[in-house]
């Protein structure tokens, strides 16, 4: 009996559905694999979505979140996690409380990387209004990364981030709800001809610079980045390390984007797999 080949580092996705297969728990997936990992999901909710936005999501029942997360907890094991679209507060308590009991998050667990998911990029509603308190106060504390866009920035803080000294001040005041590093994503500052996302630790700011490719077909890249960061740290990269690959990551697989639909085409990993389909 063969006992097969040595088990790749295991990450785990706490994320929503994506019909269309751009973002959400297929982004995090297709992106995993990109990065040589094994890739688990705990699901969270089944948007009914394609490129032209979201018609609707159903929810999972908290206690089945919490299951799955425990599940493969338990028995296949967990290098790191990341959360995506998790829909509101009981389901963020359930996702706390699972996290806690089987070490992932903070201290001396697996890494734990929460991507503050809050709408689609068409603007299009993935989370309940009492969720922002949930993660602020629940998730944020456990979080070995927070990755916000500048809307969620502004949903957790209340700054309107439209220069590089607001982008300070509000890596500032999301450092104070609890986690160990705090990304905040320069995407949608849409007048900067760069893409600056900063990254601060409580004492040092360190930007990470990248060029912005002038097309639509960004769907996903948040959820792209947010996987490869968690796959850097789950194969045992440094924090700082983990972002600085997760940037470079993302700026190609947006290089690498493509139409889909009528509407907005997703960032493709599919970079890593170019080629003719030899044996
Ligand atoms: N047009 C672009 N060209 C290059 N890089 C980009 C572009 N748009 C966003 N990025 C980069 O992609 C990453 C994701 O950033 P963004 O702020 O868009 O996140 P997001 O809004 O969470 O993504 P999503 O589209 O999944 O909602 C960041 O590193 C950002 O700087
Ligand atoms: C399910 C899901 N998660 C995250 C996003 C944001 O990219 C999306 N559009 N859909």
């Amino acid at each position: 009996m063969t006992e097969g080949r040595p088990t790749p580092p295991r990450v785990l996705t706490i994320a929503g559905s994506d019909s269309g297969g751009g973002a959400g728990l297929q982004a995090d997936l297709r992106a995993m694999f990109a990065c040589g990992v094994h890739g688990m999901t705990a699901i969270t909710a089944v948007t009914v979505q394609n490129s032209l936005g979201v018609e609707g999501y159903t929810v999972i029942p908290p206690d089945v979140v919490a299951a799955q997360i425990r599940a493969v907890a338990t028995d296949i094991g967990v290098n790191a996690a990341k959360t995506g679209m998790l829909a509101n507060a009981e389901i963020i308590t359930a996702i706390a409380d699972a996290c806690q009991s089987v070490h992932i998050g903070r201290d001396g667990s697996a890494p734990f990387v929460v991507d503050p998911v809050a709408a689609s990029m068409h603007g299009d509603p993935l989370m309940h209004e009492n969720a922002l308190d949930a993660l602020r106060t629940k998730l944020f504390p456990l979080a070995t990364v927070v990755t916000p866009n500048l809307d969620e920035v502004r949903l957790l803080t209340g700054i309107d981030v439209t220069s590089y000294a607001e982008q300070r001040e509000a890596a500032r005041a999301l450092h104070a709800f609890g986690p160990q590093w705090t990304l905040v994503k320069g995407g949608h500052m849409r007048d900067d001809p760069r893409c600056v996302d900063l990254l601060y630790d409580g004492s040092e700011f360190t930007e990470l610079a990248g060029p912005r490719y002038d097309t639509k077909h960004t769907h996903g890249g948040g959820d792209t980045m947010a996987s490869a960061i968690s796959s850097a740290l789950a194969r045992g990269s440094s924090v700082p390390d983990a972002v600085a690959f997760g940037k470079r990551f993302v700026t190609r697989s947006v290089a690498h984007s493509y139409p889909l639909g009528a509407g907005v085409g997703p960032v493709s990993p599919l970079w890593r797999l170019d080629g003719p389909l030899d044996d």
